[in-house]
């Protein structure tokens, strides 16, 4: 267990506010570090109230500008299988939030299929795994991520991976349709365990006292069946980026004190 432990860390900022400033400031300096030395940088958005407001952080501040953002590929973890229009559409929420903001090439925007243009979840689940495997590795049918965002829910779900279902368990394939969701919208799209953990950077972005029950478990490591956000785990680091109130149950040894 406590070998476990060390391989996640824990951050945690006072509130909503500075915490999705923090992540932000974070995201900006690995961009603009990786885009200074030439490397083209993939990035998983996640949807949620924090998830968007990091990405708005980071379109509010002056240190977009030193990111040659031609070299940034933006992915999602997972989308609602909506109209284009609709306002829980993770996309649009990205692109009003920062995309929008920045000199992203719109070929660099690599967003999960609406319902006007896939017949079905499984169709847009589908397209996607084709667009990942346009950039993927000799290893992988997938880029290499740098950063996978995940929000987590309070019954522990991250991605549109919620607990006690087939979608969780699956390896066979790296994009899945999911139906009756008990989040709502119902109807999503979501990447796969292998892709997620793929990722060298797992940042899970977690606000809210409704939150503290399922970080606790996670943290504490329960089986990622029953608590995905358990099982999310990036190649080299897996930051949990949280807020006090999220923070009543993460033990004191997996904190760390600077940002
Ligand atoms: O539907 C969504 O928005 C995401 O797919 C979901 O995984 C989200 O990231 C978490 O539910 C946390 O959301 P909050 O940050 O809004 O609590």
């Amino acid at each position: 267990m406590a070998q476990m432990w060390t391989e996640k860390r824990v951050v945690i900022s006072p509130d909503a506010p500075t915490l999705a400033a923090a992540v932000a400031e974070r995201l900006l300096s690995r961009l603009a570090r990786r885009s200074a030395a030439g490397k083209t940088t993939h990035i998983a958005l996640a949807g949620g109230q924090i998830g968007t407001a990091v990405l708005r952080a980071a379109g509010d501040s002056p240190r977009r500008a030193d990111i040659d953002w031609s070299l940034v590929h933006i992915w999602w973890g997972d989308e609602v299988f909506t109209t284009p229009d609709d306002v829980d559409r993770h996309d649009s929420a990205a692109r009003a939030a920062l995309l929008d903001r920045v000199a992203l090439p719109a070929s660099n925007i690599h967003a999960i299929a609406a319902s006007d243009v896939a017949a079905d979840p499984d169709a847009a689940a589908a397209a996607y795994a084709d667009e990942l495997s346009r950039f993927g590795t000799p290893e992988q049918a997938w880029p290499e991520f740098y950063v996978c965002f995940l929000g987590v829910g309070s019954d522990g779900h991250v991605a549109s991976l919620f607990p006690d279902r087939v979608e969780i368990q699956l390896t066979d394939r790296t994009v899945v349709a999911v139906r009756d969701a008990p989040k709502p919208p119902p109807v999503r799209v979501t990447m796969t365990r292998p892709v997620i953990n793929s990722a060298r950077c797992v940042w899970l972005v977690v606000s809210g006292t409704d939150k503290a029950a399922a970080l606790g478990l996670a943290l504490a490591g329960a089986s990622y069946e029953t608590v995905p956000a358990a099982g999310a785990k990036g190649r080299k680091k897996t930051m949990f980026f949280v807020d006090e109130a999220a923070a009543a149950n993460v033990p004191a040894e997996l904190i760390d004190q600077d940002f």
